[in-house]
């Protein structure tokens, strides 16, 4: 095998496994998740969960689901964005991009035009990871496995292969990656039974929203109390006195021996980070996530080192925009728990490359999952990390929020704050036809009945905005 820094092998063709992409389609489906106040934060206080919806059509009876997350306007130019890139996809042989899937994920994010209105960031990195996200799901699909198991099983070189290593080699280089998965490899089986056995830990958002009711806060600590969740996330940020009081509120119901962790979603300057967050300190929350700009690498080292004496880390992650900001957050002690989200940088490919930056330099992952079908995708991440990389759970937790998972075919399944290993093959996303149908922005029948209700306004323009 020759491991390779992103560039196409010659020897990789899998003879017979042809599998030829006859189509991609891109769809916008919006759920109305701001009438009820669910996903706010103190940035973003009216979110429609979203997603652009790919679904690759094959030659063969198989499909790829992927999606990236959206919070309603807008979602219609990431679809634009993954049809700009669609020729990029249509008429390859999936089996060919399989075996050599860094290659492939180089061409995808270097396209010599596409790339001025990036590179690896914003509106185009999300269309590629909705790309990237559903050719995993057709991978597992093809080998009859879920993702994790996937990845679990795959030939180290071939897991190897899958990366673009440009950029981040200063930190990490095939070979080591290589090394690590190798020198993990005892244990495995073991591993791998024992997740099968109990699931990995979740913590829970939903209790926190910015914009619930404290009686619905109160609520719904005691719910997932009940259901046997030990650490919970709350929204801070717009109003001191008002995080004092709610933070109150939820130690009060879930006691002191649970975990608390709190997130600004970027509101604050760093100073105005560090102030803020010594006045909560008497809550003991274990991290304070996103307190500033996510591209402020030196901005979150020096929250970092403030806020350590307090016994307080700093998470951030789910708007790091690509391989490259994680490496300088990693490198610079600005972040104590890093949060790889499965849509915000280009999918599985890259998200495996952070994995092993996070390895080699002692950081904890903890995956965002606050969106449509985030904790769908993340699990199955986090569960390959287990298996093969990392090995320990020490620190480590994943994001679960309760919403939208009746509108997918496989959704995750937690029981007793442990997600349960996903056993149908895929990654986990694909969306219930009659959901997406309903669910289609502008035209899909749950929105034109909202629209003559006038609970939402009809869109106007060309984008469809509302
Ligand atoms: C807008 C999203 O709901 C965001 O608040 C999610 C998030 O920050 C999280 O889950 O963490
Ligand atoms: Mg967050």
């Amino acid at each position: 095998m020759s491991v390779h820094n992103g560039r196409t092998v010659t020897n990789s063709k899998a003879p017979g496994t042809g599998l030829v992409i006859r189509n991609l389609q891109a769809r916008d489906i919006r759920f109305p998740t701001s009438l009820g106040a669910h996903g706010s934060d103190a940035m973003h206080t009216d979110p429609d969960y979203s997603c652009a919806y790919v679904v690759i059509y094959t030659e063969r009876d198989v499909e790829g689901h992927g999606l990236t997350f959206t919070l309603g306007r807008g979602t219609e130019i990431v679809v634009q964005a993954i049809n700009s890139m669609s020729s990029m996809v249509i008429g390859k042989d999936a089996a060919e991009i399989f075996q050599n899937f860094g290659a492939f994920w180089r061409q995808l994010t270097s396209e010599s035009q596409l790339r001025w209105i990036g590179p690896e960031k914003g509106v185009v990195h999300l269309a590629t990871a909705a790309i990237v996200n559903a050719l995993w799901d057709l991978w597992g699909k093809v080998e009859n496995k879920p993702v994790w198991k996937l990845l679990v099983d795959m030939e180290p070189e071939t897991l190897v292969r899958a990366i673009d290593f440009r950029y981040i080699t200063d930190v990490v280089t095939p070979e080591e990656a290589l090394a690590m998965l190798k020198k993990a490899a005892s244990g495995k089986e073991e591993r791998e039974a024992e997740l099968r056995r109990i699931g990995y830990p979740a913590y829970t958002t939903q209790v926190g929203w910015l914009g619930y009711t404290s009686d619905r806060v109160k609520e719904l600590c005691a719910k997932y109390l009940a259901e046997g969740f030990t650490a919970f996330k709350v929204k801070v940020g717009q109003n001191l006195e008002d995080d004092k009081r709610r933070c109150a509120m939820v130690r009060e119901v879930i006691g002191w021996d649970k975990v608390l962790m709190v997130d600004a979603n970027q509101i604050w300057d760093v100073q105005q980070s560090i102030d803020w967050m010594k006045e909560l300190a008497e809550f003991k929350p274990l991290w304070i996530e996103e307190p500033t700009s996510p591209d402020d690498v030196l901005g979150h080292a020096k929250i970092s080192q403030a806020l350590k004496p307090l016994g307080i880390g700093v998470a951030t992650g789910e708007m790091c925009c690509n391989r490259v900001l994680f490496k300088q957050f990693l490198q610079s002690g600005g972040m104590q728990f890093c949060q790889i989200d499965s849509c915000r940088i280009g999918g599985v490919n890259e998200i495996l490359s952070v994995y092993f930056m996070a390895k080699k330099l002692g950081v904890p992952v903890c995956p965002h999952a606050g969106g449509v079908g985030l904790c769908e995708m993340v699990q199955h991440l986090q569960m390959f990390d287990y298996v093969c990389l990392s090995g320990t759970k020490e620190n480590r937790v994943v994001e679960f929020v309760d919403q939208q998972h009746e509108h997918f075919e496989n959704p995750t399944v937690v029981k007793r704050a442990h997600y349960q290993v996903p056993i149908v093959p895929g990654y986990s996303t694909k969306l219930k036809p009659a959901s997406a149908e309903a669910y289609e922005y502008p035209n899909g029948s749950k929105w034109q009945e909202m629209f003559s209700k006038g609970i939402f306004p009809r869109p106007a323009g060309k984008f469809g905005g509302n």
